[in-house]
This record gives structure tokens, C-alpha cells and sequence, in this order.
């Protein structure tokens, strides 16, 4: 799997780290408030897990499967929900956690669509952003890293469901694609 990585964009050390600053801001942001943090599946399960664990506030959690990749490095450009939200999210305090705003389809369909569901409050954690790829209009509230316009994966991201698992932000070697 290591193999098919041509550059590490940005080591386990630094993303942990860059966690941690989240962690501390969104503990601030929430003091007296008990959260609901939605974890956008599968991408931002690394993310959500680790996140989670240097929040200091009471949170309640939930998951939701969205999928527009599939097995492509360009949006389908139909956000998919695989698996909906258990949990009724009228009135709620949401914090939104993704691993990634590319075009930007995903989160504004899902911050629409939550929303209409009458939410309090919709604030977005991101651990990664790609301006370069945005198609819509959308800002994070919460950003840990801007990067390039390259399609990355590890901590979460995949390209056609492989690398995943690798602990660090990788770009691929370009015969992986064109395999
Ligand atoms: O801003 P966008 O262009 O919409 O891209 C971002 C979304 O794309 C990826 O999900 P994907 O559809 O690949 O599903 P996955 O999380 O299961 O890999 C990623 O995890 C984000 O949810
Ligand atoms: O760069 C990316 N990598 C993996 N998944 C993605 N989904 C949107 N952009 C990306
Ligand atoms: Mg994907």
C-alpha cells in the first residue's frame, strides 16, 4: 500500500497536533452546551474518532452514510445518503464532521437537508479543504488544513475504497488511477 504513495502532503505528527488545536477551539465554542456531532461516513470516521477524544464538552453523536465519489477522484455530482441520522435533530446544536470540502456538493446538500429538519444551530468541522475544487459556495467554520489541488487520501479518504487506513494525508502515484 505504501508503495503506491508518491508524497506524504502531511505526516500523522502534524495532523494529531492540528487536532488537538480543534478540539480546544470547539471545546471553547461549546462550553454549556451539549452538541450534536454527525460524522459524514465513511470518510470522516479517522477523523470523528480522534476529534471526539479532545472534546471537553458533553457531546451526543450520530453517523450519517453519504457517497458521491464512488470509485472516481471527480464528483458524481449526486449526493447518495446510504444511512440517515437515528436521532431527531429539531432543535439541536449541530457540528457537522467532515474529512474533506472538495466541490463542496456533499455539505451543502446534507446543511440543507438538516436544516429544513430544524436545527438551532449548523456549525462545520473539516479536517481538510480544497479550495481549487469548489463548484458551490461554502466555507468550514472550522478548517485544519487548505491543501492543493490534488486528490489525497489516508486518515479516511480512499480512492475507490483503498488507503483508507494509512495513518498520514498521501498523494498516489499516477499509474493507480489510470489502472
Ligand atoms: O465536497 P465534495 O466534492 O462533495 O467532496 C467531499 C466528500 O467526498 C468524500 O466522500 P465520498 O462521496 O467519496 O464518500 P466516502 O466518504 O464514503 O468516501 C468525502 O468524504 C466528503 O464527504
Ligand atoms: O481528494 C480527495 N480524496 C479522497 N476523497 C475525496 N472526496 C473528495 N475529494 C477527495
Ligand atoms: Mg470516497
Amino acid at each position: 500500500m505504501q508503495n503506491d504513495i508518491q508524497e506524504v502532503l502531511i505526516s500523522e505528527e502534524e495532523i494529531q497536533e492540528r487536532i488537538k488545536q480543534l478540539g480546544a477551539e470547539l471545546s471553547a465554542k461549546y462550553e454549556g452546551r451539549t452538541p450534536l456531532v454527525i460524522c459524514v461516513l465513511k470518510g470522516a470516521f479517522i477523523f470523528m474518532a480522534d476529534l471526539v477524544k479532545v472534546i471537553t464538552v458533553p457531546v451526543e453523536m450520530d453517523f450519517m452514510a453519504v457517497s458521491s465519489y464512488g470509485a472516481e477522484t471527480k464528483s458524481s455530482g449526486v449526493v447518495k445518503i446510504i444511512k440517515d441520522l437515528d436521532v431527531p435533530v429539531s432543535g439541536r446544536d449541530v457540528l457537522i464532521v467532515e474529512d474533506i470540502i472538495d466541490s463542496g456538493l456533499t455539505l451543502s446538500y446534507l446543511i440543507e437537508l438538516l436544516q429544513a429538519r430544524g436545527t438551532a444551530s449548523i456549525e462545520v468541522v473539516t479536517l481538510f479543504d480544497k479550495p481549487a475544487g469548489r463548484t458551490v459556495k461554502l466555507e468550514a467554520d472550522y478548517t485544519g488544513f487548505v491543501i492543493p489541488d490534488e486528490f489525497i487520501v489516508g486518515y479516511g479518504l480512499d480512492y475507490a475504497e483503498k488507503y483508507r487506513n494509512l495513518p498520514y494525508i498521501g498523494v498516489l502515484k499516477p499509474e493507480i488511477y489510470s489502472k
